[in-house]
């Protein structure tokens, strides 16, 4: 790429579990062959599962500025400057020449795309070139075409259907995921609501999010004044609304003092980021969704039989649950969890350090300086995610430590437990015996 030559933008949103991760992994694998791909992951939560999946499943590794992870916040909200440093940091330190962005599943991306439209930012390096968000087809379907709304408990809360259908009106390519689990005829309605809501965006069906890279990457469809004619872009980058057009300003933006002089709605907490940069009427998902996340870890196994009958009967108010599993008699291998909406999958991602050679151990140890180690058990650990709307944190955390072995179970032969969990390797294409697969919980 010619050094004035600035590296387009793909940004990828879209709602929790829909298979943004997914889309990416792909990209990396095929559109790596044409592009040098430097990769932003946010995610919000205490464990930045995304990244370590993204790095298991690319060339790429953080160490040498591949994949940036932003965690602890919000990208489009309370990171944003940290978004702006990342920005500026990949374009003056890194060797890439495309850069994708996955936005978290709570977020509402209209404020991370405003960093690509106003020159005076970090962002004025790069060239937004498209906007995707992933749509989970099933999902999709119960919250607008069966009309039953995604969990929001929280009365002051807008439902998360909301946050859906912006995330569908403004991007410029729409992958409807998960393909397999609606029927034709559920799939062309969702089609058509997609339509009414965004006529001309460029809709790309998928399952596991495989897609032609070149309906991401390169693309070229996105355009700032098409954009603006969608409801939620007109609003946001209007001169009214400031970053859209203001471009004298640049770190001044940031000043309390010109954050005290709007009325912000915004209700974030103290750390919130009051750039201008975003619309007005902006406040934070997770809140305004009312969706909050916690982590539960613990250093003991989960009992195989009890753990997987609570799997059965997942709380319905959890939308999203990620991370890995240590159930006795696997141990060797650290069982990884996904939940999306009212799926379960668990499956083998990688092996326990403590099971490594020595060397590989010892080695492995020395670069992760925040990994628990105990003395008998190693690194075997249950550390799992979980994110949803009005969520009893509380309930959830005594009825898993309720799965947990007892600490005279610790004792037991636990060979001997009858064990549904997988035992060998497979993730990326596990067969199906390798998963559980705990399905619909309807
Ligand atoms: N049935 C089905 N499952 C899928 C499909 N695509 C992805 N999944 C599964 O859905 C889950 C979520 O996929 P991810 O790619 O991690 O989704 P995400 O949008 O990155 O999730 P968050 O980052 O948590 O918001 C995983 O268990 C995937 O294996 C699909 O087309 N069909």
């Amino acid at each position: 790429m010619a050094v004035d030559e600035q590296p387009p933008v793909t940004i990828l949103s879209g709602g929790l579990g829909a298979g943004k991760t997914s889309l990416l992994n792909h990209l990396l694998t095929v559109g790596g062959e044409q592009y040098d791909i430097a990769v932003l992951v946010n995610d919000v939560g205490e464990v930045n599962v995304d990244a370590d999946l993204i790095e298991n499943g690319s060339e790429l590794s953080m160490e040498d500025g591949g994949v940036t992870e932003l965690s602890n916040g919000c990208l489009c909200c309370g990171l944003q400057n940290e978004l702006d440093q990342e920005l500026r940091h990949l374009a003056f330190d890194e060797e890439f020449d495309y850069l994708v962005i996955e936005a978290p599943g709570i977020s509402d991306p209209v404020p991370i795309a405003q960093r690509f439209v106003s020159p005076a930012r970090a962002s004025a390096l790069y060239d937004l070139d498209t906007t995707v968000t992933v749509v989970d087809a099933a999902q999709f379907h119960q919250a607008f075409v069966d009309g039953r709304p995604l969990k929001s408990t929280d009365d002051d809360a807008r439902p998360l259907s909301d946050l859906l259908a912006e995330q569908v009106e403004f991007c410029d390519v729409l992958v409807l995921n998960k393909c397999d689990l609606v029927s034709e005829t559920e799939r062309e309605a969702v089609e058509r609501v997609v339509r009414t809501l965004h006529p001309g965006v460029d809709i790309v069906r998928a399952t596991e999010s495989t897609v032609d890279p070149e309906r991401a990457l390169g693309t070229g469809r996105f355009d700032q004044d098409e954009a603006s004619n969608s409801a939620r872009w007109k609003q946001a980058l209007s001169p009214d609304h400031g970053d859209g057009t203001d471009v004298d300003s640049d770190e001044h933006y940031e000043s309390q003092t010109e954050a005290d002089d709007h009325s912000h709605e915004h209700k974030h907490g103290d750390d919130h980021d009051h750039s201008h940069g975003e619309a007005h009427d902006h406040r934070h998902p997770p809140e305004e969704f009312g969706v909050d996340s916690f982590v539960y870890e613990r250093h003991r196994p989960f009992h195989p039989k009890r753990f997987s009958e609570w799997l059965r009967s997942f709380p319905d108010s959890v939308v999203r649950a990620k991370g890995h599993l240590w159930v006795a008699g696997r141990e060797r291998y650290a069982l990884d969890l996904s939940h999306a909406g009212t799926r379960t999958h668990v499956g083998v991602n990688g092996r326990w350090a403590v099971t490594l050679p020595e060397f590989q151990r010892e080695s492995y140890r020395e670069s992760r300086s925040d990994l628990h180690w105990d003395d008998q058990w190693g690194d075997r650990e249950v550390k799992l995610v979980f994110i949803g709307a009005g969520m009893d944190e509380s309930s959830i955390v005594d009825t898993l430590d309720d799965c947990l072995v007892s600490e005279t179970g610790m004792e037991d032969d636990w060979e001997a437990f009858e064990n549904p969990f997988p035992g060998t390797m497979g993730w990326s294409q596990p067969p199906m015996e390798q998963r559980l697969v705990v399905g619909d919980r309807q």
